[in-house]
């Protein structure tokens, strides 16, 4: 998606429709930097740090902004039916409360019914989801509702893992600490076997 200086409408195409998003607006997003940062007593004015209002600007407008992907599913003509997991998709989104990074890992498999996603589009799912901010409880239950409603498999879970910056590097300093959050549908959900094996894969229960 082409990144323009005005605000534009963009279209983010995936499986729930047409979705229309407003694109950022990079050089109103660099004039505000630049005041934000002169309002908190930083400097801009050498060569190393002149463009830094806008490098902030690029580099949120990069972190909010969704790339488009198509939910590509094939028919389960084999008619597999044990648990599709991918684990440990590299996962980086942006708290709403203060617009700070939190980083960590998604683990999202489904209990495939008539038809099998494209496998790349688990990890296409967490990261539509997380460019934008965030919370993790909303995050993890958006990827598990969106697989639910367009594989329409038996079941579904989402397990993120993740470091919020937020907790970490500033305010209560709770270095290393991760939050570990869940969404389980289906059979995931009811059938105890079936939720120990997908929790045991994800490492989340040994
Ligand atoms: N539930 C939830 N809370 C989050 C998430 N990301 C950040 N938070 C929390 O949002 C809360 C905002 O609380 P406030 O008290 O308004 O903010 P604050 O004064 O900066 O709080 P401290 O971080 O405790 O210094 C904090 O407790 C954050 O840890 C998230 O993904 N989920
Ligand atoms: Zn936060």
């Amino acid at each position: 998606m082409e990144m323009t200086a005005t605000a534009a409408l963009q279209v983010i195409e995936d499986v729930t429709g047409p979705e229309e998003v407003t694109g950022p607006d990079l050089e109103a997003a660099e004039r505000a930097a630049r005041e934000f940062l002169q309002a908190l007593g930083v400097v801009v004015d050498s060569e190393g740090t002149r463009d830094t209002p806008g490098r902030m600007a690029r580099g949120y407008a990069e972190l909010l902004s969704a790339r488009p992907f198509r939910m590509t599913t094939f028919p389960n003509d084999e008619g597999y039916d044990e648990l599709v997991l991918a684990r440990d998709i590299p996962l980086r989104s942006v708290c709403q409360h203060h617009m700070l990074p939190f980083v960590g890992v998604a683990h999202v498999g489904y209990l495939p019914g008539a038809r099998i996603l494209g496998l790349s589009k688990l990890a296409r799912v967490v990261e539509h989801y997380a460019c934008r901010p965030q919370v993790q409880e909303r995050l993890t239950k958006q990827v598990a509702d969106h697989l639910a409603e367009q594989l329409q498999p038996r079941g579904v879970g989402v397990v993120v893992e993740a470091e919020h910056t937020c907790m970490s590097l500033r305010g209560v300093r709770a270095t290393g600490s991760r939050t570990v959050t869940s969404t389980l549908l289906g059979t995931l959900r009811d059938d105890a076997a079936s939720r120990q094996e997908f929790l045991a894969l994800t490492g989340v229960q040994r």
